[in-house]
């Protein structure tokens, strides 16, 4: 605390006027991205969240779940050395954020190492993010997401585009820069729509031929370069399922590292209750069908997979509360008529 205040009154963030604790968490955060120097004392008192090849150290908690252990730098420096790993390894760490007692958040793939070994040194295990997904509560699940998509993002754009030659990363792994000539990089997201499409009455809900057994979801679709995000709700309703919205609204959105990194933008939307015939894009999505509130309500109280029973139809049922697509047709679902 005592070097964050340093930090903040050095760069003129800390004066005489009042900062809430948000804004100057953010400030500090801004400072770590822009000083390579004070970035790196930041991370000798951090806590640093481990992943290894990209999969998240996950840990039992003690009333049950599982939660997103975070070691001191100072006990990562110990382990390392015991696995006969150079303590330069956490000069790798990149930066996350600011937990609220204002302590730096950083993220580590420990990749080069041996699965095992670490896990030898530390409480849990490394699960692979989509199954990680389903076992973490949602407050872990933005940072786990986040450092995801960053130490992805520098293990897949370690070149320069123009020179070919390999790129450096700031301290903090905000940017990567190409000291041939200048380029700088910085952290890519797509865009992607998600729309849950309404006559009024019903709520429209698809599968892709990929999904799990029985599982039905909002449409969705990446903006096309050029597109406001208006366009690509109405060119995805109409290329995946044939209709034409007449008016939609923005509602939230989310982080989403699935297949890589994305913003995903919610929004609801409605069509004319007297244009409501579905043409499906099989090329696109293996089914779409409007559901009533009754039917909506039933797949959102459903336990996710569903058992399945002999000679029965898989019952349907909707992404978990950990996707954006959940919040979108629970919105919808409370909004409708008892
Ligand atoms: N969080 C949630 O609730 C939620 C729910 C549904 C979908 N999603 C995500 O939304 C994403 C998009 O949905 P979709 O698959 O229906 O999209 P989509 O309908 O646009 O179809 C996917 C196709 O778009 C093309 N495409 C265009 N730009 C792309 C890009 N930047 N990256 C990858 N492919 C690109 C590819 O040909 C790809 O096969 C999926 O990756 C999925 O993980 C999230
Ligand atoms: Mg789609």
């Amino acid at each position: 605390m005592q070097r964050f205040n340093r930090v903040l009154r050095r760069t003129g963030i800390l004066g005489s006027r009042f900062y809430s604790s948000y804004v100057s968490r953010m400030r500090y955060l801004f400072t770590l991205k822009e000083e390579d120097e004070a970035c790196r004392k930041a991370m000798d008192s951090g806590s640093i969240y481990l992943f290894h090849k990209l999969a998240p150290l996950l840990q039992k908690a003690e009333y049950g779940g599982y939660t997103t252990p975070a070691m001191q730098a100072s006990d990562l420096k110990g382990i390392l050395g015991k696995l006969g790993q150079n303590k330069d390894l956490l000069q790798e760490s990149i930066l996350i954020g600011c937990s609220e007692s204002h302590v730096t958040q950083f993220a580590l793939d420990l990749g080069v190492l041996e699965k095992e070994s670490v896990e030898s040194q530390v409480t849990g295990k490394f699960v692979e993010l989509r199954k990680a997904f389903f076992l973490l509560n949602g407050h872990d699940l933005p940072l786990i997401s986040q450092s995801h998509a960053l130490l992805r993002w520098h293990q897949t754009h370690r070149y320069c585009s123009e020179s070919g030659q390999l790129t450096q990363r700031n301290q903090a792994g905000s940017k990567r820069v190409c000291h041939t000539n200048g380029a700088i990089y910085y952290p890519q997201m797509a865009p992607v729509v998600i729309t849950l499409v309404s006559d009024g009455s019903r709520c429209l809900l698809a599968r892709q031929a990929s999904f799990a057994k029985g599982m039905y979801s909002a449409l969705a679709g990446f903006c096309d370069v050029g597109e406001t995000v208006e366009e690509t709700v109405q060119r995805e309703v109409a290329e995946e399922v044939g209709l034409e919205v007449e008016s939609l609204w923005y509602t939230g959105s989310q982080h989403w590292p699935f297949p890589n990194s994305s913003l995903m933008v919610a929004c609801h939307a409605t069509v004319n209750p007297g244009q409501t015939q579905i043409s499906v894009n099989s090329v696109e999505l293996e089914d779409a069908r409007w559901f009533s509130a009754g039917e909506v309500r039933e797949a959102l109280e459903r336990k996710r997979p569903p058992r399945e029973r002999a000679g029965r139809a898989t019952p349907v049922w909707v992404p978990p509360r950990t996707a954006i697509a959940n919040q979108l047709i629970r919105e919808w679902a409370n909004q409708q008529p008892k």
